[in-house]
């Protein structure tokens, strides 16, 4: 398990020096407005919020700036169906470690399917050595369910030791297969990997080793799962249907 000395990013500053105006995107937003130095747990770092908080650019610009592709995948991918990533990444300061990771993947379940085409593709030039899908459990990621095929890259192609950025990794994914993967997570986490990941999910969230951030008008504050919107509201839901059934028709 990977701890303060040997974790592969230790937090995000903004060069907010270099930032003229605070009037349009993504500067607008009130993690930025707000902005104060995130420090990342070792382990599990989790970005919560409500709907257009900026949970997705931020994860964006983190990724892009440690390398990654705008649209997810390992290092090596380069592809891109569109251009439509925010500048963020240019003011951002990612404070690196000293080990590095020997395993690395973006997750975005948006651009997901961009990314299995892109594998096809690749697989069908011939020209990349191995096939890549293998790496995936060997089936095409376009005939399989969304959340088997969401499920195939966590369960075979991360491999631990791994720097992994998930956004929104439980889009597609069943109740059951939410609590796999917190067990996935787990098995990684021990396996020296850290992982950031954006997700409306209660379960998701709920990895022990961690820490919460959540993002609100306001910027961002740490918090504990049982003080986050979603659990409150979930809890609320499931203990008082009725009540808030009635509340929400009046
Ligand atoms: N390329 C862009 N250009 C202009 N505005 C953008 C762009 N991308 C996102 N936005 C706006 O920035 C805000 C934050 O978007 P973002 O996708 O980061 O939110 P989020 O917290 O991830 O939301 P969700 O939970 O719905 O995924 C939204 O209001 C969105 O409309």
């Amino acid at each position: 398990m990977l701890n303060k000395d040997n974790q592969y990013i230790k937090s995000l500053d903004l060069k907010s020096e270099n930032i003229n105006s605070y009037g349009s995107f993504p500067f607008h937003l009130p993690v930025i407005r707000n902005f104060t130095e995130l420090f990342f747990h070792p382990n599990v770092t989790y970005i919560v919020g409500e709907n257009g908080m900026g949970k997705s650019t931020l994860l964006e610009g983190i990724a892009i700036k440690y390398g990654f592709n705008p649209e997810g995948g390992t290092l090596n991918f380069n592809f891109s169906n569109y251009d439509s990533h925010s500048i963020l990444d240019q003011y951002l300061r990612l404070a690196k470690g000293v080990y590095k990771p020997e395993d690395h993947f973006f997750f975005r379940a948006e651009t997901y399917y961009n990314l299995a085409t892109n594998i096809e593709e690749l697989d069908e030039d011939g020209s990349s050595g191995p096939k890549i899908i293998d790496s995936y459990g060997g089936q095409s990621l376009h005939k399989q369910s969304h959340g088997e095929s969401f499920f195939a890259a966590f369960t075979n192609r991360f491999q631990g030791n791994g720097l992994y950025i998930l956004d929104e990794p439980e889009a597609a994914l069943s109740p059951l297969r939410q609590m796999s993967m917190l067990s996935r997570i787990h098995e990684l986490v021990e396996e020296g990997s850290q992982f950031i990941i954006s997700t409306h999910s209660p379960i998701i969230m709920a990895y022990p080793s961690s820490k919460i951030i959540q993002l609100s008008e306001e910027g961002m504050k740490e918090t504990n799962l049982e003080d986050t919107d979603h659990y409150r509201t979930m809890k609320q839901f499931f203990e008082d249907k009725d009540r808030l059934l009635h509340h929400l028709f009046q």
